[in-house]
């Protein structure tokens, strides 16, 4: 990765946007589709004492704690000691870009865990993201503090700090562990209160038989703090701290600056400490080597057993040059069963973007029948509601419930095929978005009329609005969101036609490209470059007196080709929707294609009221049943909806929706209705028959 990133550096021209007329070009590179056949790619993926996967942290390996749904509670509820946790996404650059820091944070404060610990949650696993749901998650990297001993669940407290730099963080830490109460103070924290010039005196004069060394230091200074905290493991020695007081008291122990460490040994003897300089890890490293001072054991993140630790993801074989239903469909799956179900509610600004957003892909996205017929469904019911706000589980019992026993379905898979990562924390999900995106801007200049009738025909810029406003308020990676946000106000106004909504957003994306290039979140086998590159479209590309350019007319013409549906390779997909369709899968398809234990058993019945194959997709759903939706969703706004919705989707879970149901009560009292009927009508016939034929006084 370093030699990789190594090489992309110096090919690349750090001022120049590329996609521009003029840019350097780096050699093409080596086809990244043609790794060996059938790699197996062995990713060891850590796990926290429950066993779970986080690819960008190793417990046991790295000094953070590295939790999951079944560990985050348990750890941070009523636990002897704060935390501090990262809940990031594994495919977010910035989290990836991060990651060093945060490994070399937690090692550097790892003798500090019995006061606080340092961890990281993975919400891009898709078992953790109801857990990121329940906490707020809505960006990534998000870091929340939590108090020890909080009794109550709660979602932790913000990181407030200019910078995220460790040395910021290990401040804030501090600040945190002294917002606690006395008694809620981590036991196993000492105190980090500065002692009083009496208090000093004392301790000199009655020696405790161990070494007590104070840090004389300024009101601002964190130095006594942190090496309080550093020797927290270690036997036989105390350390306090004391701010800096009147001259004449210094002077007489012979401190003459600040910060200084004066040293009480146990026989009581004590003097100043000298250092080769007045800085926290020479004090503690000082203080961690004097005779007789021992380290304790230690609490650390556990290592998890080799078997939990490894999971084999089969690689496929894939073209380049190809777009894959697979990509689309799995990176579809993320974003409306992970990404926007980070949101409880929908109200405001998010429902219209989020409407908008479904009507853009109703009406554009391509693909196989089930899926679109899905978001058909779901842009329809989304039109018809007369909420202004929904809980996001009514969409996502619509998705997972509601629409399978017609077959309409969507895959909860993640399968990866042309967004393949050689580890498995790279590429994958923000790749599928930006296809997914391009796709949407090449459908909208090639199919004039497909938008009419939704409010945005002859609106050039709808496309790309709608892409920015979704980017903007629901994408996860918030730098992402942040930078893209800028792109957009410099120069989205000035797309007057759909082909310069096409050229529009592979320019930026173009310009990302060469700014991520080098990035740690850069993929080796798939280096950013001004794209498509050479080998792809020879005709995309110039010289024009001696500089290489655009030939922005043939770009077009490639883009058009590679975004369209005709493009569009079903190859990998065959089997997305063969099983459990609806509940959430576990991140991407382990070889093998076993099912998902976590699947619900609710959809496993489900499955098998579907033959085997891809259905055929049965009309839209009628008006009435679009009504029952609705009735149903009005008892569902606020908390006691989302209770409903929950009940709903339980109840759902039996692979009959609300509508089957009221029809199956329906026909059931008709036909008691109609065999009632019968029966009356047969007992007075033959009462008639009876006093016809039987004269007992004739
Ligand atoms: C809107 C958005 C903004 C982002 N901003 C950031 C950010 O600020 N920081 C960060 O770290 N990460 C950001 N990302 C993620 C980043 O851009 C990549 O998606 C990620 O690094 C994975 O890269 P990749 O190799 O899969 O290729 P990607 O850049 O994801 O591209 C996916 C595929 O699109 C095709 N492609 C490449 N370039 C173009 C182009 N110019 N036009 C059309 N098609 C193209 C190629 O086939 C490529 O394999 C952003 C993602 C999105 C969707």
């Amino acid at each position: 990765m370093a030699a990789a990133g190594a090489s992309v550096s110096a090919a690349r021209s750090p001022g120049a946007p590329a996609g521009t007329e003029a840019r350097v070009r780096r050699p093409p590179p080596a086809r990244p589709s043609r790794l060996p056949p059938l790699l197996v790619l062995l990713a060891a993926a850590a796990g926290p004492g429950a066993g779970g996967a986080a690819r960008l942290y190793r417990a046991g390996e790295d000094a953070v704690w590295v939790l999951d749904s079944g560990s985050v509670r348990g750890a941070t509820a009523n636990s002897s000691a704060a935390w501090l946790v990262q809940f990031y996404s594994s495919w977010c650059g910035h989290c990836i870009g991060y990651a060093p820091t945060w490994r070399a944070l937690a090692g550097d404060v790892r003798d500090w865990a019995a006061a606080i610990r340092v961890a990281a949650l993975d919400c891009a696993e898709e078992k953790n993201h109801e857990v990121c749901r329940a906490y707020e998650i809505h960006f990534y990297p998000t870091f929340r503090y939590f108090k020890a001993f909080a009794k109550d669940f709660t979602t932790g407290e913000d990181f407030k700090g200019p910078d995220r730099e460790p040395q910021t963080v290990r401040h804030t830490m501090i600040d945190f562990l002294q917002s606690h109460t006395d008694e809620g103070r981590p036991p196993g924290c000492p105190s980090l209160n500065a002692i009083r010039p009496r208090d000093v005196l004392s301790l000199i004069d009655n020696s405790s038989g161990r070494y007590v060394a104070v840090l004389f230091e300024s009101n601002s200074s964190y130095v006594g703090r942190e090496v309080i905290l550093d020797l927290i493991p270690y036997e036989n020695i105390e350390v306090k701290r004391a701010l800096g007081w009147d001259k004449a008291f210094l002077q007489k122990l012979g401190v003459s600056s600040v910060p200084s460490c004066y040293l009480i040994y146990p026989n009581g003897s004590h003097g100043l400490v000298t250092v080769g300089k007045p800085l926290r890890s020479f004090f503690s490293s000082y203080l961690k080597s004097l005779p007789d001072v021992r380290k304790k054991s230690l609490s650390l993140p556990e290592k998890p057993s080799r078997a939990d630790n490894s999971e084999a993801v089969l690689w496929r074989e894939f073209d380049r040059s190809k777009l894959y239903v697979a990509d689309l469909e799995s990176g579809l799956h993320h974003l409306l069963r992970v990404e926007l179900a980070a949101r409880r509610s929908l109200a405001g600004a998010e429902l219209k973007t989020l409407k908008d957003f479904v009507t853009v892909l109703a009406k554009l996205l391509p693909g196989r029948p089930p899926v679109r017929k899905l978001l058909e469904t779901l842009q329809e019911w989304l039109a018809s509601l007369p909420l202004d706000r929904i809980p996001y589980d009514a969409v996502l019992d619509l998705v997972n419930n509601k629409m399978r026993i017609s077959g309409i379905f969507l895959t909860n898979h993640i399968k990866w095929v042309g967004c393949q990562g050689s580890r498995p924390e790279l590429r994958g999900y923000t790749c599928s978005l930006w296809k997914l995106f391009h796709t949407l801007t090449v459908r909208a200049g090639t199919h004039p009329k497909a938008l009419d009738g939704t409010g945005f025909e002859d609106d050039p810029q709808a496309v790309l609005q709608t892409i920015r406003r979704y980017v903007h308020i629901f994408f996860g990676c918030k730098e992402c969101g942040e930078h893209f946000e800028e792109m957009a106000k410099e120069s989205m106004d000035s797309v007057k036609t759909p082909d310069q909504a096409i050229l529009w957003l592979w320019k930026k994306h173009n310009v990302v490209n060469s700014r991520l290039a080098g990035h740690p979140s850069e993929d080796p086998k798939f280096p950013k470059v001004p794209w498509p590159t050479p080998d792809l479209c020879p005709a995309c590309h110039e010289e024009i007196k001696g500089l290489t350019s655009w030939n922005e007319g043939q770009v077009l013409l490639f883009l058009k080709r590679h975004y369209g549906s005709d493009n569009l390779e079903d190859t990998y997909s065959s089997d997305l929707g063969d099983t459990g369709e609806g509940a959430p899968a576990t991140g991407e398809e382990r070889a093998g294609g076993h099912a998902s234990p976590e699947q619900p058993p609710a959809d496993r019945g489900a499955e098998s009221l579907r033959p085997p194959g891809v259905p055929a997709p049965r009309p839209r759903l009628s008006e009435r049943s679009h009504q029952g939706l609705d009735v149903k969703l009005e008892s569902l706004s606020g908390a006691e909806g989302r209770r409903g919705a929950g009940a709903g989707a339980a109840f759902l879970g039996t692979g009959f929706s609300s509508l089957d149901m009221s029809l199956c009560v329906v026909l059931y009292v008709a036909s008691s209705l109609f065999l009632m009927v019968m029966y009356f009508f047969f007992r007075v016939r033959s009462k008639r028959w009876k006093v016809k034929h039987h004269h007992p006084s004739v």
